[in-house]
């Protein structure tokens, strides 16, 4: 297997997959691949957790990609078009891709799963999300996620190559769902961080995680997911987690706004990625295509734009006309 991305998540994938199958990982800088390499560790992202001994490492993306066998994509989704753009030739046809990203394309809107299907026409494409704080796996902690793809004989085949006795993989052929459950959570983790920061109680968290849950099954029904699947790991699940976890980057992006930092100063202090800082715009944009009404997300990307305090922000949310609850649609 081929990991690109050497980043938090990617490292902690390609670690364990190099317990089930030999396992190189893509890092674009040669100080990365070369600690992973001898001190079997990722500094940078993951702090002192050592990786597996087997796992080995590349700066060179040709390299990789030649060897690919199954490719995992764990580069932030801005970056997806660029890295496979790279290796788009010498990636051998019918290699299964699987992305491990969760956010939208700035621009063409795209998903990454859209996007590697762009690159990499002819590959089965699917993705891996679910409730996976990468801090927490690479410590050992037991977890759960999914493989989503259409082809279930393939998804069926990637399965045991992630699984380990504390990692449970499931997998579910509703890409749309799976994929928009990991992309719209991220929004809502804003909020629920900015809620946070501004000390606003439980009972206000629970709130915004509920109605948020209730945005990203209006956007994902009407753009064509299932509505189960917005119950399951890559839905509620991940939601739950981020929204609740310290450690969640998009989480503490909304605490950092809420104390006053702006868009440019949370995300540098974080000095990692958090997809949603990017994504809300698209979603809104999304959202406004499909006629859907998404009130947190749009408070939280006017926050984002610099347009609102996250005060106005859930002052505003105090104006929206409560209606049906059961009417999501
Ligand atoms: N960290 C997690 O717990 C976690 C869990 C599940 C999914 N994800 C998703 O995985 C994806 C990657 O996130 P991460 O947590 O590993 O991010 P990260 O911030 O820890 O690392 C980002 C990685 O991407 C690389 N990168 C950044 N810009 C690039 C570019 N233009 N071209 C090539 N490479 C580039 C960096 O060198 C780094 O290796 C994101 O979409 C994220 O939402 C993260
Ligand atoms: O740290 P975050 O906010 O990018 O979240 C990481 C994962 O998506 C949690 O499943």
């Amino acid at each position: 297997m081929v990991v690109l991305g050497a980043g938090s998540w990617g490292t902690t994938v390609a670690s364990l997959a190099a317990r089930n199958t030999p396992t190189l990982l893509w890092a674009r800088d040669s100080d990365t691949a070369d600690e992973i390499n001898t001190d079997h560790r990722n500094s940078r992202y993951l702090g002192d957790p050592l990786l597996r001994k087997d796992l080995r490492a590349t700066s060179d993306i040709v390299e990789a990609a030649h060897e690919a066998d199954v490719l995992v994509v764990g580069v932030p989704s801005h970056a997806v078009r660029e890295t496979l753009s790279e290796i788009a030739d010498d990636v051998r046809a019918w290699v299964p891709v699987l992305s491990l990203a969760k956010g939208l394309e700035p621009g063409t809107r795209l998903r990454p799963t859209e996007v590697i299907a762009e690159c990499l026409p002819g590959h089965p494409v699917g993705l891996m999300a679910g409730p996976n704080l990468a801090k927490e796996i690479i410590a050992g902690m037991a977890a759960a996620t999914v493989v989503a793809m259409q082809d279930e004989r393939v998804a069926g085949a990637l399965q045991p190559l992630f699984a380990s006795p504390v990692f449970r993989v499931y997998r579910n052929t509703d890409v749309l769902g799976c994929e928009l459950g990991g992309i719209l959570k991220n929004i809502v983790a804003i909020a629920s961080g900015m809620a946070d920061g501004l000390g606003v109680g439980d009972n206000t968290r629970a709130m915004v995680l509920a109605r948020g849950l209730a945005e990203m099954i209006r956007l994902g029904e009407a753009m064509g997911a299932h509505p189960r699947t917005f119950a399951g790991l890559t839905g509620v699940g991940d939601l739950i987690a981020t929204c609740i976890s310290p450690s969640s980057r998009n989480r503490r992006v909304g605490e950092y706004l809420a104390k006053g930092l702006t868009t440019e100063q949370a995300v540098a202090e974080l000095g990692q990625v958090a997809e949603g800082v990017k994504t809300a715009p698209t979603v809104m944009e999304l959202a406004r295509d499909h006629d859907v009404e998404m009130p947190i997300a749009s408070e939280v990307e006017a926050v984002i734009a610099g347009r609102r305090t996250p005060e106005e922000a859930y002052r505003g949310l105090r104006h929206v006309e409560p209606g049906d609850e059961e009417d999501l649609a």
